[in-house]
């Protein structure tokens, strides 16, 4: 199957799988009862039906027949109950272990650093959190416990063959070889077609996805007719992927029924000598029974291939899904203090720090705010402005040197405490698919509508939120795409504002909004930013007069530090800067 599952079963990874059953045992039992019972109540019927033919119907008992047919009845009432409690019980079985695998694997990815999320695919962790998860639960559903019932149900049925009459039986288990080698190729040709039809499938789902997320620029560089030409191509691979599997089908089946019938021929032939020959003189119960049995023996075994493949597939999906669990890739939060308020001074000490092992992106960064001031970075693009704000709240771990706020150390503060002080207000904000409110709040109890709009009319952004369909209930649609960029920003500033931290960082959007937005944002900021320590990186001339200090970063370094003033009378990397950029903003 595939290179990560490595044998075919896992005895290991099988066991890790059966342990999240435990807190289920009773319903693991029940399961495994119902199976049991199931294989023994299907052999019945054809044990009883043979009583019926060879007994009463024979002897003309009508009583007999009456009980008989009663108890087929009790049997038949008896196979439904434990069918149906079979299935309900297996699938509800593995909906339960997968419901806690998900909640086990999303618990882990909300500790993951920073860095896990910079070198994970979004598909993959996406695929691992819901396809993979059915799969694993398909072990429980449609796999591991289907395939002991009809196992059982093969074994007992073999068994009440011999016992029926045992040369009839020779005679069907003669042909299982046959019917186990076509399976086996069936199998083999089969599993080759899934991981074809599963790569398509993959390959179908990323040129989607890929094609619906830039559809932008498909649009703009008209691009469709060649992406629907691709999309033509790869579904044409899917289709004759799948066609393969059917045609597979289409062969195998037929097959299987013809030597079920041919064995069902030999069964009836050779009764109807032994009954010439006199050996027996009960061939048509026999043979009845035999019939049903046959079915009982061939028919799992014709389905056998496909339910070890659920097996493995699940069992694939279940290493790749506990691959994520054993990631060692969390966050230390070992630190235990816990502030319930901070003044919010900061302290930056030869910061050294890269976000791969040998590239280093910060070479020594020093620089110290007090509380409640407010400090501009500026710099050249990947200068290492956005990574400095990236350390501050611990989303990535400095390899040397020493960050600390109020004069701890950040990493002996307890994570949550760090980050309920800080807010970050990032360029590129991130809004969730629910209400303005929400987004706000982001579902703290403790802010309350009132808090919201209050906020919002200090900031000055009350008016344009209320103007929206719906006010505060606005529902912004998937990654706020119903709001333009200046007022994905506004929102962005409210957040931060009531969640009302001692350290703000804010990091400006360079893309120009209209002047009315522009006002909005310059007003917002001025007033977020008052009364508590703020760390902005700038791209507007207005912040970064104002800021009690400039923080000019040029390649992982601070080249200056001082006041727009001082800066500019230096004549040095600040006022170059000011010059190419900033000149002509400041005499629009
Ligand atoms: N997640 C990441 N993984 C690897 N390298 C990164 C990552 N983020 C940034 N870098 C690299 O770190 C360097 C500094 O990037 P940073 O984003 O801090 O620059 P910046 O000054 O904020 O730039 P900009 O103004 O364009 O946002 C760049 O060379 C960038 O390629």
């Amino acid at each position: 199957m595939s290179k990560e599952s490595g044998k075919a079963f896992d005895t290991r990874l099988f066991k890790r799988l059966i342990a999240h059953t435990k807190p289920y045992r009773i319903t693991f039992y029940g399961v495994a009862l119902a199976a049991i019972l199931l294989s023994l109540f299907a052999v019945l019927t054809p044990i009883i039906l043979k009583q019926i033919i060879d007994d009463a119907v024979k002897g003309a008992d009508a009583q007999r027949l009456l009980h008989l047919t009663i108890t087929m009845l009790v049997v038949l009432l008896g196979q439904v109950l434990s069918q149906l409690s079979f299935n309900y019980y297996a699938n509800w079985l593995g909906e339960s272990v997968i419901r806690d695998v998900r909640i086990n694997l999303f618990r882990k990815m909300l500790g993951f650093k920073m860095k896990y999320f910079d070198n994970s695919s979004l598909g993959v962790l996406v695929t691992r959190a819901v396809a993979d998860m059915q799969r694993i639960g398909e072990i429980f559903s449609q796999g591991f416990f289907v395939i002991v019932a009809d196992l059982l149900k093969m074994l007992v049925a073999a068994g009440v063959m011999i016992y029926i009459n045992w040369r009839l039986a020779l005679i069907v288990f003669a042909v299982l070889p046959l019917i186990l080698y076509a399976t086996r190729l069936f199998q083999k040709a089969m599993k080759v077609a899934f991981t074809e039809v599963r790569a398509e499938v993959s390959n179908l789902n990323s040129f989607v996805q890929e094609r619906i997320t830039g559809m932008r620029i498909v649009q703009l560089f008209t691009r469709e007719k060649i992406e629907s030409e691709k999309f033509r191509e790869i579904n044409e691979k899917h289709k004759n992927a799948w066609l393969k599997t059917v045609w597979y089908n289409s062969i195998f089946f037929p097959i299987a029924e013809i030597v079920s019938s041919i064995t069902l021929g030999l069964i009836v032939w050779y009764g109807g000598l032994q009954n010439v020959a006199g050996i027996t003189d009960d061939v048509a119960g026999t043979v009845f029974a035999f019939i049903m049995l046959i079915d009982l023996l061939f028919r799992p075994l014709r389905q056998i291939a496909d339910k070890f493949n659920t097996l493995q597939m699940g069992m694939v999906a279940a290493n790749r899904v506990f691959k994520i669990l054993d990631t060692d890739s969390s966050i230390d939060d070992l630190g235990h203090i816990e502030k319930s308020t901070i003044k919010g001074d900061i302290t930056f000490k030869d910061v050294r720090f890269g976000y791969l092992e040998d590239e280093e992106v910060l070479h020594g960064i020093s620089f110290d705010v007090s509380a409640g001031e407010t400090i501009a970075i500026v710099g050249a693009t990947g200068a290492g402005k956005s990574t400095i704000i990236n350390l501050l709240n611990r989303f990535y771990e400095i390899n040397s040197g020493l960050i600390s706020v109020d004069g701890v150390d950040v990493k002996d503060y307890k994570l949550a405490s760090l980050r309920s002080h800080i807010a970050v207000v990032l360029q590129d904000v991130f809004l969730f698919a629910d209400t303005i409110a929400n987004n706000i709040s982001m579902k703290d109890s403790a802010i309350g509508i009132s808090e919201i709009e209050t906020a919002a009319k200090a900031i000055g952004v009350d008016e344009f939120i209320s103007s929206l369909p719906g006010g505060y209930e606005y529902n912004v649609k998937e990654r706020g795409t119903m709001l333009s960029s200046g007022q994905r920003q506004l929102i962005a500033f409210l957040r931060a504002y009531v969640s009302n931290p001692s350290i703000l960082v804010l990091d400006e959007a360079t893309s120009s909004v209209d002047t009315y937005s522009e006002q909005l944002i310059q007003k917002a900021t001025d007033k977020i930013t008052q009364g508590r320590t703020s760390i902005v990186i700038a791209h507007r001339l207005g912040t970064i007069k104002k800021a009690d200090k400039i923080i000019v970063m040029d390649a992982g370094k601070i080249v200056e530090i001082g006041t727009h003033k001082e800066l500019l009378k230096k004549g040095g990397y600040y006022s170059n800067l000011y010059e190419a950029q900033f000149l002509a903003e400041e005499v629009a």
